[in-house]
């Protein structure tokens, strides 16, 4: 299945991880089971209909937490194998309650050919001082020493109140594999500081509140990885072009369109299964439902979603595929 070099012969990529990065769904079969045969297809569907050519496996939407090892194993390596040649990045997260099985997965990682990995801070037993967090983190990233290494920052899921910016001070001393944060948190203090306090280096300073993305743009955001943009990849490209043009004013447009859709769903009750329906709708690509102790979004929801979809011009009727509401009933 491995079809790439070995990261251990393979210096960092010399692209700095930016853009949009999409947070995969790991598709399931009404049964439960990991559904490996659609991940060629979503490769597909991201590059060519949403223009994302990046993916980060694994994480929150990915429902990593909730799979094995050996399915994380077997979920990275597929996407590195079926993006290969298509996507410009695959970071796999390998974030773990156990040391060793996070080292497991990150020297994993290496051995497929992933092009960085990714790791939250442990949620049971916590780390209470940044320097037992850098501890963990410095230990996962040792076992993939030839692989850029991303702390994924979501205080309100691990309770890891630990400060993006405080954790960054001097990080790169402790783990030199270090190249970037993914921020998932609305504080936008703690962000911004975070890159104001590291200009001089060549962080990725990826945002994760994909609602708020313009926002963190202001303050230096490099890139965003999130759930939305394996279906708002195009209207949110659009949002970051007119950014880069410095059309504020339009890239505002942008960000209020996609807050309205977003604002919408989450009064409904939105997170990962709603995800997995509305992907399904907008793509045509069965996501199935949820691995418990999620559950599958209702039938009444994700009639809700296309209309609201509809409604805002996010997909023309002719962008629902046959049987795209198989999984939301
Ligand atoms: C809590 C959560 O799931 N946040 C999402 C966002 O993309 C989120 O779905 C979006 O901003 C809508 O609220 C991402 O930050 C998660 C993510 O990147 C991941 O799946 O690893």
């Amino acid at each position: 299945m491995f079809s790439r070099p070995t990261s251990s012969s393979m210096a960092f990529p010399k692209k700095k991880l930016q853009g949009l990065v999409a947070a995969t769904i790991t598709p399931m079969t009404e049964n439960g089971e990991i559904n490996f045969s659609v991940i060629g297809q979503y490769v597909d569907y991201l590059v060519k209909e949403q223009g994302v050519k990046n993916i980060f496996v694994n994480g929150t939407t990915g429902e990593g937490l909730s799979l094995s090892i050996s399915e994380r194993r077997q979920v990275a390596e597929e996407w590195v194998t079926k993006g290969k040649d298509k996507l410009d990045q695959v970071v796999i997260h390998v974030g773990a309650l156990s040391l060793k099985e996070s080292q497991e997965l990150a020297q994993h990682a290496a051995e497929i050919g992933a092009d960085g990995i990714a790791v939250i801070a442990p949620f049971f037993l916590k780390p209470w001082t940044k320097d037992i967090l850098i501890n963990f983190l410095k230990e996962v990233a040792a076992a993939a020493p030839a692989l850029p290494f991303y702390y994924y920052h979501i205080p309100a899921l691990t309770g890891v109140k630990i400060r993006a910016e405080e954790l960054l001070d001097g990080i790169q001393d402790k783990i030199p594999t270090f190249r970037g944060l993914k921020f998932s948190d609305t504080d936008l203090l703690d962000f911004g500081q975070c890159v104001d306090q590291n200009r001089q280096q060549q962080f990725a300073f990826l945002f994760g509140v994909d609602e708020q993305l313009l926002s963190a743009l202001v303050m230096g955001a490099t890139g965003a990885v999130g759930s939305t943009y394996n279906y708002l990849g195009k209207k949110t490209n659009q949002m970051l072009e007119a950014f880069e043009r410095k059309d504020l004013s339009l890239a505002l447009n942008y960000q209020f369109c996609i807050q309205r859709f977003i604002n919408f769903v989450v009064k409904l009750g939105f997170g990962v299964s709603q995800t997995k329906a509305i992907m399904t709708l907008v793509s045509g690509i069965p996501m199935g439902p949820p691995r418990l102790p999620l559950q599958k979004a209702s039938r009444e929801f994700t009639d809700s979603a296309e209309a609201k979809l509809k409604s805002l011009d996010f997909l023309s009727f002719a962008d629902l595929k046959d049987g795209s509401l198989e999984a939301s009933s």
